[in-house]
């Protein structure tokens, strides 16, 4: 599945702004973002029940619609599922999934059985909806959905109305069911979890157009700008003047390759990144080349997360409060001096200002 060039505006505003996009069978592409920022303008498109103002989209090759031709949307082969996609209610579970199947009534039966195994609920194929948990009437949906074998899934935040731990088991098994019946898969969510646990591949959108696209690893690791990283976790920020290529701090040199003299930059590092060290009569640890040089600094608070320990520290050199994540359970108490060094290869350095939230 293809879409090229897609603007959509409303009230002057462009909602989808030049967005284009390619998804391959048997891969999931998430579209992921802020609310607000177009996903499920863009799905809502590429499923035929919204019109763009200009762009093509593309299935197999073929155009399926642009400003002048329009296949319309119950021809698209395209399978749905919204988080508010609810199963019919006075159809029994196996009524449901063959819904949208066409042909000889053994066939259609022999499909639903084998859609009702794979998702674990077969036994519940003359039951009605209502009997089913939350999670068991989306597995019923997926099911729904990908019946009629769409070349196309579009998944618009299928999983929000899940609790938390019911989710990624939900996930799981629908990215395994997703993988066997090899669906170009487009899923919108605002949640970056979820794209990283879900995607092959995903689309970062803000403001209605796509500023990035990759692999999760690549999305996480190699940001675009601050506001890129920042919406993966919580961030820290360093605020430099360039000279030279380079930039000082009071956690040492960094580079700022490309970037002119005199300019600023913010050096961005994830609180799992910050190394913390203990204070040793008033001394840190030596500066190396992968942390730097460190800085000392008081704690002000350290909570328990779980599975890690947030410390925040108000720094010495000009009072502001950096947040540094520690596996397990870490929690010195308030007041206590502790220095802290910038793992260099998990810093990001960008021109100062780009990229706002
Ligand atoms: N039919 C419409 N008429 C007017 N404005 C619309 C219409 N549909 C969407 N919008 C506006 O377009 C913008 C993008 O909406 P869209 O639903 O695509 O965003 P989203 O990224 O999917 O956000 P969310 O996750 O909150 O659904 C919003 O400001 C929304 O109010």
């Amino acid at each position: 599945m293809e879409i090229r060039n897609i603007v959509r505006s409303f009230g002057g505003q462009r909602v989808v702004d030049d967005v284009s996009l390619r998804v391959m069978p048997g891969q999931v592409t998430c579209l992921l973002g802020p609310s607000g920022c177009g996903k499920s303008t863009t799905l809502r498109m590429i499923a035929g029940v919204e019109m763009q103002d200009s762009g093509e989209i593309y299935v197999d090759g073929k155009l399926i619609c642009d400003t002048v031709f329009r296949i319309p949307p119950e021809r698209r082969h395209i399978g749905l599922m919204f988080q508010d996609f609810a199963l019919f209610p006075h159809l029994s579970v196996g009524e449901n999934v063959a819904f949208g199947l066409k042909g000889a009534k053994d066939e259609k039966r022999a499909r639903v059985e084998e859609l009702l195994d794979k998702v674990g609920l077969k036994r519940f194929i003359d039951s009605f909806p209502y009997l089913l948990s939350g999670g068991e009437q989306q597995r019923v949906a997926l099911a729904r959905a990908l019946a009629p074998r769409p070349k196309i899934m579009l998944m618009d935040e299928p999983f929000s109305g899940l609790d938390n731990r019911l989710r990624d088991d939900i996930r799981d098994q629908t990215l395994e069911l997703l993988k066997e019946e090899d669906a170009a898969v487009l899923l919108v969510t605002h949640e970056p979890e979820e794209a990283m646990r879900m995607a092959d591949e995903i689309a970062l959108m803000r403001k209605g157009k796509i500023v990035q696209q990759g692999a999760p690893y690549n999305i996480y690791n190699a940001p675009i700008d601050k506001s890129a990283v920042a919406f993966f976790s919580d961030i820290n920020v360093i605020r430099g003047t360039v000279k030279g290529a380079l930039t000082d701090t009071p956690f040492g040199q960094f580079l700022a390759p490309g970037v002119p003299d005199g300019a600023q930059v913010d050096i961005v590092i994830r609180p799992q990144h910050l190394k913390i060290d203990f204070d040793r009569a008033g001394k840190g640890p030596l500066p190396t080349p992968q942390d730097g040089v460190a800085a000392r600094g008081e704690v002000v608070r350290a909570r328990f997360m779980g599975s890690e320990s947030l410390v925040e520290i108000r720094m010495d050199f000009d009072g502001s409060i950096l947040k540094a994540t520690v596996p397990n359970v870490f929690l010195p108490k308030p007041g206590k001096p502790l220095w802290l060094m910038f793992r260099r290869d998990r810093c990001f350095v960008f021109p100062a200002g780009k990229g706002a939230h």
